[in-house]
Parts: structure tokens; sequence; C-alpha cells
């Protein structure tokens, strides 16, 4: 199991957790939506699990095999470096392009080798269909293509675990389409991706499991959430 939390309460500031009492798994190769409404805390959750926010580690609280209880703050970059993380507004680097924008991750976490380097961001590039793009600028690129971008930099050093933020929250409905597929599409090599979303639509067409945040809890409705989702 990749994560797990028992009984996890999550703060943003003050004394009042904005999720309490959270049961939240998941496996290799899974794909989980979080949804919720504006200010449910689904943006909460994603950034606990990538250590910016504070949580009290409940009954259990493993990241990527590491017991939270247990972690030692200056592990948190390695276990970090296993996780990609993306945005709803990309956070490409804007002064360079976007060979520029991969290379930096890479020295960032260790690659020294230009031969290396180069041959990664090839293959990463290759993989999000972007292989003609490496001389850009993120403002020459479509918000979906800068997309494609910011996954590739994700998957740059195979993270077990992609985590996005409304990944197609500025996208147009049909370049939304695209994104998910090529997330689904990693998610088959066994890198679970767990992304927050607005976009019902694709929860449809693109099955995985759903959490739904409500109430100040989280709750698993995959079987259910079509149901919740009228009645609401
Ligand atoms: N930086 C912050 N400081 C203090 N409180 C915050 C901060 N960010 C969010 N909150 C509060 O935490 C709660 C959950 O916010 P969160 O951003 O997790 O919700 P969300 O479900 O992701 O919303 P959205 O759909 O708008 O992205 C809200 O009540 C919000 O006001």
């Amino acid at each position: 199991m990749l994560i797990d939390y028992k009984n996890v309460n999550i703060y943003q500031q003050g004394e009042k957790p904005v999720l309490s009492g959270v049961n939240f798994s998941v496996d290799e190769g899974e794909f989980i939506y979080i949804i919720g409404r504006v200010g449910s805390g689904k943006s909460s959750l994603l950034k606990s699990l990538y250590f910016e926010l504070d949580i009290d580690e409940g009954d259990e609280a493993t990241v990527i095999g590491h017991d939270i209880r247990r972690l030692k703050r200056k592990h948190i970059p390695a276990l970090r470096r296993q996780m990609g993380v993306i945005f709803q507004d990309f956070q490409l680097l804007s002064d360079r392009n976007v060979y520029k924008n991969l290379h930096f991750v890479l020295k960032a976490t260790g690659w020294k080798n230009k031969k290396d380097i180069d041959k990664r961001i090839a293959e990463v590039l290759t993989d999000v269909d972007m292989a003609d793009k490496a001389l850009k600028f993120p403002h020459e690129l479509s918000g979906g293509e800068q997309q494609r971008i910011a996954i590739a930099r994700a998957i740059l050093n195979n993270p077990k675990i992609i985590i996005a933020d409304e990944p197609t929250g500025n996208l147009d409905p049909e370049t939304a389409e695209s994104i998910i597929m090529l997330l689904k599409q990693i998610s088959q090599t066994g890198t679970a991706i767990i992304m927050s979303t607005h976009n019902m639509l694709l929860l449809d067409k693109y099955p995985g499991v759903v959490y739904l945040c409500k109430d100040g809890g989280i709750e698993d409705v995959t079987k259910s959430y079509n149901e919740l989702m009228l009645k609401e």
C-alpha cells in the first residue's frame, strides 16, 4: 500500500482541523478522484500527502512505506522525490524553455550526467506527446500543452504517486479529457494518481476510486457517488 491514513486529522491553521477522522488508502496503479464543494478540503488532503500541511498522526499515517510518526524532516525531500505534483495553473518556470524546465528538476534531484539527462528529457516528452516542444517557452504553448509539460516534469523521476490538484480546471472539455487519458495511461504503468476535480463528467467516462470531502470529513463514495451528487 502506498498511502494509508487511518483516523488522521488535517490542519490548515488554528486548532480546528479542516478534515478530521480521515481514512484514506492508495494502492499502486490506483486512479483516485477527490471530489467535494469549494472549500471542502480537497487541496488540504493533497497537500498533507506531500507534507505541506500539518496532520496529527491518528491511528496510522504511512506514505510510501514511511510512518510519518517517525519521519525526520531531513527525509522529506527524498520522499517528495517519489511523488510528482501537478497543479491547475501548471506552474512551469516562465523564464526558460521546456527543456530547461525539465533540466532544472533533474539537476535539483541529483542527476549529473548530461547524456542521461538529455535522454530522460526526450523520453518524458515523448511519453506526453510533446517531443517537438523542447525549445518552446511556456507562453508559446496552449494550456493543454503546458499541462502535458507539467505531467512530463512530474514523471521525470518515475514517481510512485502523482498528486494532481484540479489538473483540468483551466482546460476546455476536450483538452481536459486528453489530459485524463494521459494520466490514466500513466496509472497503468503502476503509478498511483490522486486528483481533485469538480468535473463530474470525467468520473463517468473514466471511472476510478472516488472520495468525497464533505462536512469536515472524507468518505469513499465509489459505489454511490452518482446518487449522492443527485441529492445535493
Ligand atoms: N492557506 C490557508 N490558510 C488557512 N486556511 C486555509 C488555507 N487554505 C485553505 N484554507 C481553508 O481550509 C478549508 C479547505 O480548503 P481547501 O483549499 O482544502 O478546499 P478545496 O476543497 O480544495 O477547495 P477548492 O475546490 O476551492 O479548491 C477552507 O475552509 C479554507 O478556507
